[in-house]
């Protein structure tokens, strides 16, 4: 009796993909307004200092503080964009508003509202410290300091941190561009007309907006039928846009009319693995056909965006050169209902999210967890990890989730 080879981990597959990911992919200089969640491809270092000098944090009056005990003449004005260009001598003060540069002579602003002004003259109504109420030159950042590290995906905050360090554009990884095929004959397009053993053919559109969401720019290749020609047919149009991945959905299993594998090979693939231990998505194929990375979702709807979730998101991170989004970012949680003690295959749960009173997320499973269902896909948050033979776990014990991408 031959012994069955163990199947691939999740941990294993996920290596094997980000080993051969080919990335960081080229560079593009891109307009501040559209860095938002693009990956940053060099460090960045701060044209300027920020603040450029001091300035006041408060509205009110700058002077000296060893001087704020007695009434002080009044001598100028600083404002943001226009500051004072005299000095604040002893026993004078400068009228000041936030964000106005500090005059000379001057360490210290009085709050308005701790001051008493009676025409030229105003006097301090408590103890001013010296430094009180100013930002110092460079608190910010300072020319020449890296404020951001290659491979960052860029937040909002981000982009407003390059901006204020003088970068009207930022260089970035080029979005990897990947080719969705779907296979099957009984696939229709939404709204078009059906013959009565078809279905409306769905996965695309998690795929594609699954990739769009992780900074990836998408090309629909529509659906091939089962036919080894056509499949082999459509996989060439994929390799002739030139993409990084190319992804195909469906007839990754063991049924007569399962022929991507065998299609996929005909075209050149270097077969790197085949099936891996998880439930939905056992049937993954990976490999690469030339400079063009291959990974196969099966065709079931969840098994799909499963392994969307769990293999080509991080491998469109790792192409951006964002190792950090590469990996499974694990969250523990705790069960919302008593869990069943799983089998040989690492399982995902598509599972509700709450957060009780006390902060802690709830992850709760949902009832029916057959890999067909859109409908509860579309109402679930996040996976829950189930090792392989874990045994059966409590409402409120804890787990591991995964969330999914909104
Ligand atoms: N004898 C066995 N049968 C199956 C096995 C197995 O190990 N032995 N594995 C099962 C597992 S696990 C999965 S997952 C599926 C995956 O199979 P395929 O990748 O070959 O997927 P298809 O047969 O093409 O489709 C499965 C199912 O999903 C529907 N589908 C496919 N593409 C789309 C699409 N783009 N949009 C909407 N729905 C789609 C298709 O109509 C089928 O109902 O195999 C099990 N079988
Ligand atoms: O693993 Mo399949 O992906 O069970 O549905």
């Amino acid at each position: 009796m031959t012994e069955k080879k163990p199947l691939l981990s999740v941990e294993d597959a996920l290596a094997a993909i980000l080993a051969q990911a080919r990335g960081p992919v080229s560079v593009e200089d891109v307009a501040l307004g559209d860095a938002f969640g693009r990956t940053l491809a060099r460090d960045l270092a701060a044209r300027r200092t920020q603040p450029p000098k001091p300035l006041s944090a408060m509205d009110g009056y700058a002077l000296r503080a060893e001087d704020a005990n007695a009434p002080l003449r009044v001598v100028g004005e600083s404002s943001a964009g226009a500051g004072f260009a005299g000095s604040c001598g002893p026993g004078e003060a400068v009228r000041i508003f936030t964000g106005a540069p500090l005059p000379q002579g001057a360490d210290s602003v009085l709050i308005q509202e701790e001051a008493a002004r009676e025409g030229d003259v105003v006097t301090a109504r408590t103890v001013v410290a010296a430094g009180k109420n100013v930002r110092l030159a460079g608190i910010d950042f300072r020319e020449g300091e890296t404020i951001l590290r290659a491979g960052r995906r860029l937040t909002p905050a981000d982009v407003a941190l390059a901006a204020s360090a003088d970068h009207p554009a930022l260089p970035v990884a080029r979005k990897p561009r990947i080719a969705v095929l779907s296979t099957g004959d009984e696939l229709v397009a939404p709204g078009a007309p059906r013959g009565p053993d078809q279905i409306v053919a769905s996965n695309a559109y998690a795929v594609l907006g699954l990739i769009a969401a992780c900074g990836g720019e998408a090309r629909d290749l529509g659906v091939a039928p089962d036919r080894p020609e056509a499949i082999e047919a459509a996989i060439r149009a994929g390799l002739g846009l030139g993409v990084d991945v190319l992804v195909t959905i469906g007839g990754a299993s063991v049924g007569d009319r399962d022929f991507v594998r065998g299609a996929l090979a005909a075209e050149g693939m270097a077969l790197d693995f085949w099936k891996i231990n998880m439930k939905p998505g056992k049937p993954l194929i990976h490999g690469h056909i030339g400079a063009t990375q291959v990974l196969g979702l099966p065709g079931n709807p969840v098994s799909a965006v499963v392994c969307g979730e769990l293999f080509l998101k991080p491998l469109i991170r790792a192409l951006c050169g964002d190792l950090v989004g590469a990996a499974h970012r694990l969250e523990p949680a705790v069960a919302g209902a008593d869990l069943r003690a799983n089998g040989p295959r690492r399982e995902f749960l598509r599972a509700t999210l709450a957060w009780r009173d006390d902060g802690r997320l709830v992850a709760t499973p949902q009832q029916d967890q057959d890999s067909s269902l859109n409908s509860v896909l579309a109402r679930s948050q996040a996976l829950i990890l189930r090792e392989s033979d874990a045994p059966a776990l409590a409402r409120g014990e804890k787990v591991l989730v995964l969330r999914l991408t909104e």
